[in-house]
């Protein structure tokens, strides 16, 4: 009688331990094998062991917790299946691979690192129009010349934002429909005979003209400037706020454009010496700045406070261990429906691959193992560099960061198809197309326009 007792109890307890399994219930099942370990290889009803149930449902975090117990991973069920039989016959890859007890589980991961594109992305904000002729930026008579030329471009920035103006022809969805407009000395020159105007030397046309290399500059102007523009083109007008517009330019302004905006803001910002504050003067074309103090600190030596600032972005798309799912996120300010990839600023000491890994821990609660480099790409809002990365992840229990991230979800590649082509089945929206996000999904589908 007491005997039966106490098998019906330890009965209900292996129910409840492969009930648990089979669910995914890390908690429950952590606790019954600290209670009883001797449940760890035993079959129910049907045969099959919790780690068979667990690969059957791919429950990947169970399966880890059985296995750091010591379960037996050959046990086989009255088929003659091994969970690892189980998980792959159920298309669970990251289960099979976490049975195969692959010791460098690293290193098994990267197989699913797609493999670098035949040729460099043509990224928006990456194209260089210009060849920036770095060694003319100290020839100050040089640039005098060239900013008196009749031929020089001067493009105009007011708080950061462009002028242009509006091409109604291609305002399609997607299309380009902002050119920038370029404007010749004499529309610019009570600008520039402001000593506070700060003028950049963009660069040079890369072909020749009649009368050689053709010179770009910018300049950013807090005042409103609606009085000189009266005597220009009246279509011309600033972009208003830096996004969305900024990303309706084609590829070829885009580029001019992330470099301009880019030392103009930090032009604005860096007015005065960051290491003594004291009044600087502009150097170099607009790509130093010199601190007027005698004996200040930042006049021996290098200083990087001197120069435009670049800041350095990880942007990454975590792979789920199945090679089937990738990681996206939702921030608060998106337009509704849209995911994308996780990001966040470079620390200082901190390696790119250490970035990535910490970024997503933080925003996501996923531990990720390989990381692979994938292209760059220049953000000029004010000055990011996105440095793009696929990345495999160890774990697949998402935790977000209510303060940065409103939601993460693993998406198949499928789902991601989907919305790439805009098929009504889509259950997100993509990035848009001028964002390296976009192309880091893209890339890892390996869609293309043949497909
Ligand atoms: N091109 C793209 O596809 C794409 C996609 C996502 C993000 N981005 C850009 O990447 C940037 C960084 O991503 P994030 O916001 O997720 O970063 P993040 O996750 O590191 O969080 C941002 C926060 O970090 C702090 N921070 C640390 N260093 C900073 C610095 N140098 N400048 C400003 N804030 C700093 C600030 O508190 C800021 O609010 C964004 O501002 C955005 O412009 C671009
Ligand atoms: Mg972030
Ligand atoms: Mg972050
Ligand atoms: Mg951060
Ligand atoms: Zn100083």
């Amino acid at each position: 009688m007491m005997s039966s007792i106490q098998m019906s109890g330890r009965d209900e307890l292996l129910e409840r331990f492969l009930d648990a399994s089979s669910r995914g219930d890390v908690e429950t099942v952590s606790v019954l094998t600290s209670q009883s370990r001797e449940l760890l290889n035993r079959r129910g009803d049907q045969g099959w062991t919790a780690l068979m149930l667990a690969a059957r449902n791919g429950h990947y975090e169970v399966a880890k917790v059985l296995l750091s117990n010591g379960c037996d991973t050959s046990v086989t069920n009255r088929s003659g299946q091994t969970a690892a039989d189980v998980a792959q016959f159920w298309g669970h890859r990251h289960v099979v691979r976490l049975l195969a007890g692959g010791c460098d589980r690293t290193r098994d991961l990267r197989h699913l690192l797609p493999s670098r594109a035949a040729e460099e992305p043509d990224t928006y904000f990456n194209r260089e129009l210009l060849d920036r002729k770095s060694d003319r930026r100290s020839d100050s008579e040089w640039l005098a010349a060239k900013q008196a030329s009749p031929e020089t471009v001067f493009l105009l920035f007011h708080q950061l934002n462009p002028l242009v103006s509006s091409r109604a022809e291609d305002a399609e969805d997607g299309r380009p429909d902002m050119r920038l407009c370029k404007l010749r000395a004499p529309a610019v020159q009570e600008l520039l005979k402001n000593s506070d105007t700060v003028v950049v030397f963009l660069g040079v046309e890369k072909q020749e003209t009649g009368d050689g290399l053709l010179a770009w500059f910018a300049l950013d102007t807090e005042e409103d400037p609606t009085e000189l523009l009266k005597a220009e083109d009246p279509s011309c007008f600033f972009l208003p706020g830096a996004m969305p517009g900024l990303l309706r330019l084609s590829d070829d302004d885009a580029g001019v454009v992330a470099q301009a905006r880019s030392v103009l803001a930090w032009h604005s910002r860096y007015r005065f010496c960051p290491t003594c504050g004291s009044s600087t003067k502009v150097e170099d074309g607009g790509y130093k700045r010199t601190c007027l103090r005698a004996g200040c600190r930042s006049l021996q030596g290098v200083h990087n406070t001197c120069y435009p600032r670049v800041d350095p972005v990880v942007i990454m798309l975590v792979l789920h261990p199945d090679g089937n799912q990738c990681l996206l996120g939702r921030k608060k300010i998106f337009p509704p429906g849209m995911f994308s990839c996780l990001a966040g600023f470079v620390e200082p000491g901190e390696a790119l691959e250490a970035a990535v890994r910490r970024e997503v821990l933080e925003e996501s609660g996923v531990q990720v193992g390989p990381v692979q480099y994938v292209s760059s790409q220049a953000w000029p809002m004010p000055s990011c560099l996105m440095i793009g990365c696929h990345c495999v992840a160890l774990t697949t229990d998402i935790k977000v960061d209510e303060s940065e991230i409103e939601e993460a979800r693993w998406f198949t590649r499928q789902q991601v198809i989907d919305a790439l082509v805009k098929d009504k089945r889509a259950v997100f929206s993509m990035p848009p197309r001028q964002a390296i996000a976009h192309y880091l999904l893209k890339h890892w589908t390996g869609f293309n326009a043949n497909l």
